[in-house]
Order: structure tokens, then C-alpha cells, then sequence
């Protein structure tokens, strides 16, 4: 009909790039309030994903709107790169306030977590002269060329990792994949073997695995790992991007694994929904030569505008202890409908970056992508939105806006379980959701 393809989604159909699409649902949006999104037509969805991690405020937040307007009127100094801005400037000071960290440090202003990566990486290799990087399989460090050389996602085969690449196995408590133990023995042998540890710049790693399956590690892995590194020269890069700022209930997601990090990325959520990343790192690296890593429009003022109203949200709205406090009650709800659910194999988090393995409830294997992705459209029309992720595409991911409230998790609890119940059923066809078997 005209009505049908003249929507926002058939338009969507004719000219977006499906190189750029993960789409789980049909979902088209038009607008955002409070923790919703607003579809195409109007209906209001509940969105446990913030728009995978950056909408940490929700949607319609007065004050984002207020100073994002404010720093568009004049746009003066739009270039960090040519010219010092105001907002650029107080966000970086704000920023190295709230990052622990010793020696003098420097913040470089990117557009995203995948760029910002990239340039970690680069000025590494470049300030230590090392070449080599370790990182884990199941890490998601971004979609350009440099962060997706050092990631080890299965969405990454579409390109190949670096010259020199370590990908160490990320340690599952509840697969029991590989102990902690194992993997820090299998690094020492490559460390003895083919991994020269004086050859490697650093380690990447994600304090919390997201993409790779929403991965809690075995307490105490990541010092150790961290200990191995310094003994070594080799720096550790934490890439807070899609865990940190206040998800996890602390406001860095390293604090939980008392990690001391020589470098922390920020991306997804500094922004608020604008496009910007941070590198926090030592001087003696971040200054290693001037027009190194340049972007003409990264640290304007008006990203960076929107970056200072977060971190003072973060602040004055208690947004991390309101992730711990909900995201709690969410993995409670969760576990009770385990009971009911033998599909539903763990339930494991930190704050509001919760995930749910699916599970065939007899063999305890995953459960077919195609199932979870059946749970998620359905639950798209019961109400509410959010993603999968894992190696084995089994893991519902739920990274709401830090401002979610107890009320809305019992109504996503509602919706989650009527979605398990109408899959099971086999309320969904496969022909449904064909075009949402996204990775
Ligand atoms: C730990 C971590 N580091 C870097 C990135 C890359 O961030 P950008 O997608 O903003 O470039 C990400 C992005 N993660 C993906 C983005 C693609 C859609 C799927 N969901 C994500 O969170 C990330 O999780």
C-alpha cells in the first residue's frame, strides 16, 4: 500500500547500506522519552538496550537537549585539532578527575569506541615500539580497520587480526571454557615461545566481555593478568566503552576487578547518544608527536557539551548506584524466572549490563540462534527492545538506560516471560524473524 512504503521502514529498505545494519526487530524509531522509544505509528517500547549502550540518560533528558542546543548556536571552534573549546576542555579536566590513574595523563577526543581504540592501539605501537598486542577471543574493540585487527568477535572474520596478534581464550564461569589458571598458563608458554613479552605493547582487554557473550570473569583474572603485563613492560588498555560510566554500579568497570589501567577507553555512552570517545592515557605516550591521530570534528563543542552533562549526571543523579540497586533487582526477577524457564541456563552482570544464556534445557548446549532470535522479535511486539550476543549468538543482552526503574524492570520481566513462553510454544516462525539473524 502508499502507507506501507512510504514508512520510515520501507524507506529505510531502499537506501541504507545493510553493511551498517544489526537489526533485531522491525523497529523503526521516531522519537525517545524517558526509557522509550517511540516506533513508527507511535506505540512506545521499552528500551533495554539504550541503542546498544550510549543512551545512559534515557531519551528527552532536559538538560543533554538544553546544553546540545546551547553549544549548536554558536559552534565557534568547531576544531579541537586547530583551536582549544571551552567544552572540550572542561570535559577532558572532568575526565581525569574520575579516572584513577598515576603520572601525568593526557585525554585524546575521538567519535566512537571503535575509533578511539584504533588510536590506542596506533600511538602504542608507535610511543613503545613494540608491535605486538594481546587481546581475547570474544572482544569487540570496534568496526575499523586498526580496532577490528585487534578483536577477536566473530564478527570480525570479515576482516583479518594484525600481524602478531595474541588472542587469548576470555575465561567463562559458567561454560568452563578455560579456568583462569589455564589462560594465564597458556600465555606464559606464548610469552616462552612465540610471543616475546618485550615485543608487546599491550594488552586489550574488556573488564566485562560484551559482544563476546556478556562475560562476568573469575574474580581475581584480570590482576593476575595485569601482574603478568607489568613485569613485562606491556601496558593494559581497559576498554570501558560499552560497560562503563556508572553501568556496572561503580562508575569504571576495571574498579570491580582492582585493576590499575595505563590506558581506559570511553566511547558509547560519554556521548549520551553524540558521537563521541576518549583515550585516557600517560602523557609520554598520549604526547608522542603531534598530528598522530587527527579527526577534524572529534572534541567539538557540541559532543563534548553533551559529555559534560553525562559525567554530571553520573554525579548528581546517582546513576551508578541506581544501576547497581535496579540491575540487581533485575537479575533477582531474572533467576525467579529461571524456575520457570529450564531455558534460561544463567543469569549473570554487573549492574545494568545483565545477560541471560539461553540453554536446551535436556543438553544444557546453546540454544539455536534462531530461537533467541524468535525470543527477541517476540518480545519486540510484547514491548519491549533488546539484543543478543555470544559466540554462539545465545546470550540476551540488557543494557538499559541507567535511569530504569523498578517498575520498568517488573514490566520487562512480564514481557520476557510471556516471549519465553510464546517461543516455546512456537508462537514465532522462522520466516519471521529470517531477516533479524543479525550475527
Ligand atoms: C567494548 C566495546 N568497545 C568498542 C566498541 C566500538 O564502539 P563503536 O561501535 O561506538 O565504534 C564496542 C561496540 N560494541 C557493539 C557495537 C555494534 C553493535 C553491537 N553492539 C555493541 O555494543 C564495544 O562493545
Amino acid at each position: 500500500s502508499t502507507a506501507e512504503s512510504s514508512s520510515l521502514r520501507a524507506r529505510d529498505a531502499r537506501v541504507i547500506a545493510n553493511i551498517g545494519r544489526l537489526r533485531f526487530s522491525p523497529l523503526a524509531v521516531v522519537g525517545g522519552v524517558g526509557n522509550r522509544l517511540i516506533e513508527e505509528g507511535g506505540r512506545q517500547v521499552l528500551d533495554l538496550s539504550a541503542s546498544c549502550g550510549p543512551a545512559i540518560l534515557g531519551y528527552s533528558h532536559a538538560g543533554l537537549a538544553a546544553a546540545v542546543a546551547d553549544a549548536c548556536k554558536s559552534m565557534a571552534g568547531a576544531s579541537l585539532l586547530a583551536y582549544p573549546n571551552e567544552n572540550a576542555v572542561a570535559l577532558a579536566e572532568e575526565l581525569l578527575r574520575i579516572t584513577p590513574g598515576s603520572g601525568e595523563r593526557r585525554v585524546w577526543f575521538g567519535h566512537s569506541g571503535s575509533d578511539a581504540n584504533d588510536c590506542a592501539m596506533r600511538v602504542l605501537q608507535a610511543a613503545t615500539g613494540r608491535s605486538r598486542f594481546i587481546s581475547f577471543i570474544g572482544s569487540y574493540h570496534g568496526n575499523l580497520s586498526g580496532s577490528m585487527s585487534i578483536s577477536g568477535h566473530t564478527a570480525m572474520t570479515h576482516s583479518l587480526p594484525r600481524a602478531g596478534l595474541l588472542l587469548l581464550p576470555y575465561p567463562d564461569p559458567y561454560r568452563n571454557n578455560f579456568t583462569a589458571d589455564e589462560v594465564l598458563k597458556l600465555l606464559d608458554y606464548q610469552f616462552a615461545t612465540t610471543c616475546p613479552p618485550h615485543q608487546v605493547a599491550a594488552v586489550f582487554l574488556e573488564p566485562l566481555m560484551s559482544d563476546g557473550g556478556l562475560i562476568v570473569p573469575p574474580p581475581g583474572f584480570l590482576k593476575a593478568l595485569q601482574d603478568r603485563c607489568r613485569k613485562h613492560g606491556i601496558r593494559v588498555v581497559v576498554d570501558e566503552v560499552k560497560v562503563g560510566l556508572g553501568r556496572t554500579g561503580k562508575i569504571h568497570c576495571f574498579e570491580h576487578e582492582g585493576l590499575e589501567p595505563d590506558v581506559v577507553v570511553f566511547g558509547k555512552a560519554l556521548g549520551g547518544g553524540l558521537p563521541l570517545s576518549a583515550v585516557v592515557g600517560p602523557k609520554e605516550i598520549m604526547d608522542h608527536a603531534p598530528a598522530f591521530a587527527l579527526q577534524t570534528t572529534a572534541g567539538n563543542p557540541v559532543a563534548t557539551a553533551a559529555g559534560r552533562v553525562v559525567l554530571r549526571a553520573l554525579k548528581e543523579e546517582g546513576l551508578a548506584a541506581n544501576a547497581e540497586r535496579v540491575g540487581n533487582a533485575f537479575m533477582h526477577g531474572l533467576r525467579a524466572l529461571g524456575k520457570d524457564h529450564s531455558i534460561i541456563g544463567n543469569v549473570r552482570g554487573r549492574g545494568l549490563a545483565v545477560g541471560v544464556e539461553l540453554i536446551d534445557g535436556n543438553t544444557g548446549e546453546p540454544v539455536p540462534v534462531v530461537t533467541t532470535a524468535k525470543i527477541i522479535y517476540r518480545a519486540y511486539q510484547l514491548g519491549a527492545a533488546f539484543v543478543y550476543v555470544g559466540l554462539r549468538g545465545n546470550v540476551l543482552e540488557f543494557t538499559p538506560p541507567l535511569t530504569l526503574t523498578e517498575a520498568e524492570v517488573g514490566e520487562a520481566l512480564g514481557i520476557i516471560d510471556q516471549a519465553l513462553r510464546d517461543v516455546i510454544a512456537g508462537r514465532v516462525s522462522d520466516a519471521e524473524v529470517a531477516p533479524f539473524m543479525m550475527w
